[in-house]
């Protein structure tokens, strides 16, 4: 399937170093003298090659060598890979349309150069809206200005989305600020209670640490195993919060909690809003306008006059159409860069970025469908598949669970109650890809839930159909069963 990225020519010459022969190619004839060594090389191989090279000219393919040579000729169109890196801290003048985060965000933060501990904040908002970026442009600042004043100011980040216990959170924080700190860790990280890490993650901030900012990115997401009414991310927020507030240590603490999901907070314990009580700070979705702004100030990541006039718009329109996401308007570009170069193209143009928007959203519900349930899957696909026949593009859960029943039926796999397909869609929305609104058909009668996509429901069906379960079942059926169930929703 060629949804990998690693199947980018870019990306197998990946590093700078390779950027940089690339350039020397556009103008060197040393290119020639690679193509005399090598000839020479081919001109002493036996006989085998010979009659292989025969071949290859009778059936007009080239030769795996041949094919490499052509890509080391062929000029690139990328110049500076990592300002199309989502990872990458881009410069101050880069950062386009967020003047007010960065100034509440600084103003907040910049305590820390004084004598005084920084408040703690959450930062909210949908997914590509720069809150990361952000938090760690001006954790940059504060460390450049402090490091000549001798205070030993630190930036601890972690993204909790892939940590499933509160112990791996707290490791994985002490391993962060040993590696910031430059020591080693004295606690193993199996096998000991949460409590021994927890001290040794104060142990190395007190001894190492004037000021310290803890970024805990996507924090929603670490819910850990214990019950829901408790979630792991409460009790870390508990606990680091505690510590910067206790005054037990000599370092100024304070935590930057940053989530997609607005409703976090309310998931947040009392013990921990206690001595948690961040200032908040929202991030608003971005309109086409600015994500061209955006992706125009980092459009010399390309040599220049190689990207068409309308490269840049039609990324930002596609960006725009599911919530105005900085991260795909540039994942979009670097794309249909990469696809250009792949195709030996002089330029990168309009249909490289349709091809590309083609593959970001194939990409984006491969990494989520991957990882879920048959069971999810099952909901999903009859969810999409009524939103893709529908007028609206959107799905009522009424309808949606019908056609869930027929698939089940179909396959002969478990039937949930329409209560649980619910919540299971529900689950789904933390991914962005669906999104729902409460809605009734009328003062009279009851109410459903709608959904709507995040990204097209063509593309979720055709990567749902991966799976040999749903494959088995005859789209056209499918299909028919929809119409007839949108037909009867009156
Ligand atoms: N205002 C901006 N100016 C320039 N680049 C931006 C801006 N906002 C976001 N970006 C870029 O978009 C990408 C995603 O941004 P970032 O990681 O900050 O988003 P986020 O809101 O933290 O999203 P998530 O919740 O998914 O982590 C990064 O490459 C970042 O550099």
């Amino acid at each position: 399937m060629d949804t990998d990225d690693s199947e980018h020519p870019a990306d197998r010459s990946g590093s700078s170093d390779d950027d940089e022969s690339s350039t020397e190619d556009r103008s060197s004839g040393d290119l020639s003298t690679v193509n005399e060594g090598t000839q020479s090389t081919l001109d002493t191989e036996s006989d085998a090659s010979e009659a292989d090279t025969t071949l290859d000219s009778e059936s007009g393919s080239q030769s795996i060598e041949e094919m490499l040579l052509e890509f080391d000729e062929q000029e690139g169109l990328i110049r500076e890979r990592t300002l199309l890196d989502p990872n990458y801290v881009v410069e101050e003048d880069r950062i386009v349309g967020r003047d007010d985060q960065l100034q509440e965000v600084t103003k907040m933060l910049r305590v820390a150069l004084g004598d005084n501990r920084p408040p703690n904040l959450f930062l909210y908002g949908p997914s590509g809206t720069g809150k990361s970026l952000i938090t760690k442009a001006v954790c940059k600042n504060i460390s450049q200005i402090c490091e000549p004043r001798d205070i030993r100011f630190g930036t601890i980040e972690v993204n909790c989305q892939d940590l499933d216990t509160l112990g791996v959170a707290v490791y994985e924080l002490v391993s962060r600020a040993a590696d910031e700190a430059g020591v080693e860790v004295q606690v193993p990280k199996h096998g000991v209670a949460t409590k021994e890490k927890w001290d040794e993650l104060f142990r190395i901030v007190d001894e190492n640490f004037d000021s310290l900012v803890f970024v805990l990115d996507e924090l929603d997401m670490l819910v850990g195993r214990r019950d829901k009414q408790d979630p792991a991310f409460s009790r870390l927020l508990y606990q680091l919060s505690r510590a910067g507030a206790d005054g037990e240590l000599e370092t100024f603490i304070s935590v930057v909690a940053i989530s997609n999901d607005t409703k976090m907070m309310e998931s947040v314990g009392s013990r921990a809003l206690s001595s948690f009580t961040p200032e908040d700070v929202h991030f608003g979705d971005y309109d086409a306008n600015q994500l061209q702004a955006i992706l125009r100030r980092r459009q010399d990541a390309f040599y220049d006059d190689v990207l068409d006039d309308d490269v840049i718009p039609l990324a930002a329109a596609f960006a725009a159409q599911t919530h105005g996401d900085a991260r795909k308007a540039i994942d979009l570009m670097r794309v249909a860069g990469e696809l250009a170069e792949r195709e030996g193209d002089p330029r990168v143009n309009e249909a490289h970025v349709r091809e590309a928007q083609d593959k970001v959203e194939k990409n984006r519900v491969l990494e989520v469908v991957r990882g879920i349930s048959t069971q999810k899957k099952l909901c999903l696909y009859a969810t999409a598949a009524v939103a893709a026949e529908s007028n609206s593009g959107a799905a009522r859960s009424t309808t949606g669970y019908k056609v869930y029943q027929f698939l089940t039926d179909s396959i002969d796999a478990d039937q949930y109650h329409q209560e649980t397909y619910v919540n299971k869609m529900k689950e789904l929305t933390t991914y962005s890809l669906v999104d729902f609104e409460r809605r009734s058909h009328g003062p009279s009668s009851g109410m459903f839930l709608e959904f709507q996509f995040g990204e097209s429901p063509a593309t979720i069906l055709e990567t749902l159909r991966e799976d040999s379960r749903i494959e088995m079942v005859s789209q056209d059926e499918v299909a028919s069963v929809v119409q007839a169930q949108i037909r009867n929703e009156g």
